[in-house]
């Protein structure tokens, strides 16, 4: 049998074995219509698809509350001294999941464990130079590695070392003391925060109904996260969801809601994510997702855009107005606009406050501190100028043009012969896709400001043209009269 072969018999086999683990579990229902399925010949592993017709309604899986890893139902809580609350629900959840996979055979979701990931693409684990493809996309400074490992190292590592009979050194290590033992540590936590991020679901308690509720990650940082088998292996694609977990009084039930053709793919929702936000949190992109990409505007280049001088900038009169107010942030994040909305809905509310302030005299502002409000969120002349200095400037933060980036895609598809690309590669056209997105919103951006601007002009010279044949329009009335 080649590599290959060995390699699909043992994924086809891990995901059998999982099921039948899961099937055995008293409560489990699993409907004949799915199976779990090797995707990734089109790069996105697992995934769940329907053997038959399923209509609109039907239940996939009920999975009962006592399946879900979670820090309430593993043992782990009784065999520690102290409270697993003050960890909040995702370093608690990692300090549960670690003690889990340490148990190896031992534990109760050890088949689980056997189809859930150990690599990742989420920007956690991308190289340096890997990030530097992001260019400037504001993603690359919202992934949070340093603050991750830091809580790591504070409140994980505590635990860990003082029950070493509960946390068993891996292979090759004496103890998760020292620099291999703190490496060991952050590797295992980074794998369990990252499976958290992809794969959790925030858990509702049992008396709460959420049948009217979107059913994925609702992203509310106090429930507690749980991660619940199968309902994790149904793959998502923007707007194409046709499956939802309801959590009932009893189980967590996946439902068809919409009806599926037999051999379709089903999907859940993991929310309408930018492209940067999805690779970031999961780790891929697909094209569907495009349409909720969004583009930064940081502070500092509106600033600089309107004159400010960067040294203290929230020394500056109008932005300690707008952060007295509360309505200052450091950056704006401004969505792909679409041809329904007029200029002014293209730009956060915040924003505009932001740039009106920007543009109101020395007079003018410290009228509005007395009354304690901003301006009005309008959008005229001036304050597209403005805006469009500083989407000019983001766009110079890129070092390639959208041109460019679509010329070195198609020379990757040339170096592309096998189908699932090398990882680097792989990366790197998701990297070049997600700043073309970029880019093509601060395009857009900066042809309707450029057009909105020169039409006002022309609109207002032809009114100044319009009221100079005013002017001498009378004169010439008289001239006739006289
Ligand atoms: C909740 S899991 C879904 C199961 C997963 N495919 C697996 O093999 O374990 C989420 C992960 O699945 C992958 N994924 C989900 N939807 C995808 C899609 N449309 N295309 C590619 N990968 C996808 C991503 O790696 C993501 O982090």
């Amino acid at each position: 049998m080649s590599p290959h072969h060995v390699e699909t018999d043992c994924f086809r086999r891990q995901s059998d074995e999982f099921i039948r683990w899961l099937a055995q579990k008293p409560g489990v229902r699993i409907n004949p219509k799915i199976k779990v399925t090797d995707l990734r010949s089109q790069g996105s592993g697992r995934g769940v698809v329907a053997l038959s017709n399923i209509s609109n309604g039907e239940e996939l899986f009920a999975i009962p509350r006592n399946v879900v890893l979670s820090v309430n139902n593993s043992r782990f809580k009784n065999l520690i001294s102290q409270s697993l609350e003050d960890l909040g629900p995702w370093l608690s959840l990692v300090v549960v999941m670690i003690y889990e996979y340490l148990l190896s055979e031992d534990s109760a979701w050890s088949a689980y464990f056997q189809v859930l990931p150990t690599s990742f693409d989420t920007l956690m684990f991308w190289s340096k130079s890997e990030l530097s493809e992001l260019q400037a996309s504001a993603i690359v400074n919202r992934i949070g590695k340093q603050d991750a490992e830091d809580s790591v190292l504070e409140l994980v590592a505590p635990i860990v070392r003082s029950n070493p009979t509960l946390f068993p050194p891996l292979e090759r290590l004496s103890s998760y003391e020292g620099t291999d033992g703190n490496n060991a540590l952050l590797d295992l936590a980074h794998r369990m925060g990252s499976l958290i991020m992809a794969y959790a679901f925030d858990i509702e308690d049992d008396t709460h109904d959420s049948s009217d509720e979107d059913g994925y990650v609702t992203d509310d940082e106090q429930l507690p996260k749980g991660m619940v088998p199968l309902a994790d292996l149904l793959n998502a694609d923007a707007d194409r969801n046709n499956a939802r977990l309801f959590q009932e009084e009893k189980f967590l039930v996946m439902r068809s809601i919409n009806d599926i053709k037999a051999g379709e793919e089903l999907l859940n929702d993991y929310g309408q994510i930018p492209r940067a936000d999805l690779l970031r949190r999961y780790g891929y992109i697909t094209a569907n997702y495009a349409k909720y990409d969004v583009v930064e505007l940081p502070l500092g280049i509106i600033c600089e855009a309107a004159g400010l001088d960067d040294a203290k900038l929230k020394d500056q009169a109008p932005l300690q107005f707008l952060e007295d107010l509360g309505i200052l942030d450091d950056g704006y994040s401004v969505s792909k606009p679409s041809s329904n909305q007029s200029l002014a809905e293209y730009f956060p509310v915040e924003l505009l406050s932001l740039i009106n302030t920007l543009t109101l005299t020395r007079e003018q502002l410290l009228e509005y501190r007395s009354k304690n409000s901003p301006p009005d969120p309008v959008l005229r002349p001036p304050q597209a100028h403005l805006l469009l200095q500083a989407v000019q400037r983001r766009w110079l933060q890129y070092a390639t043009s959208i041109e460019q980036d679509i010329g070195i895609l198609g020379s990757l598809l040339h170096t592309e012969s096998m189908q699932v690309l090398e990882r680097s590669l792989h990366r790197k056209r998701m990297a070049i896709y997600v700043r073309i997105g970029e880019k093509e919103i601060l395009r857009q951006l900066s042809t309707t400001l450029t057009n909105f601007i020169s039409i006002s002009g022309a609109n207002s010279s032809t009114k100044r043209n319009a009221q100079s044949d005013d002017d001498e329009r009378p004169s010439k009335v008289r001239s006739r009269t006289e």
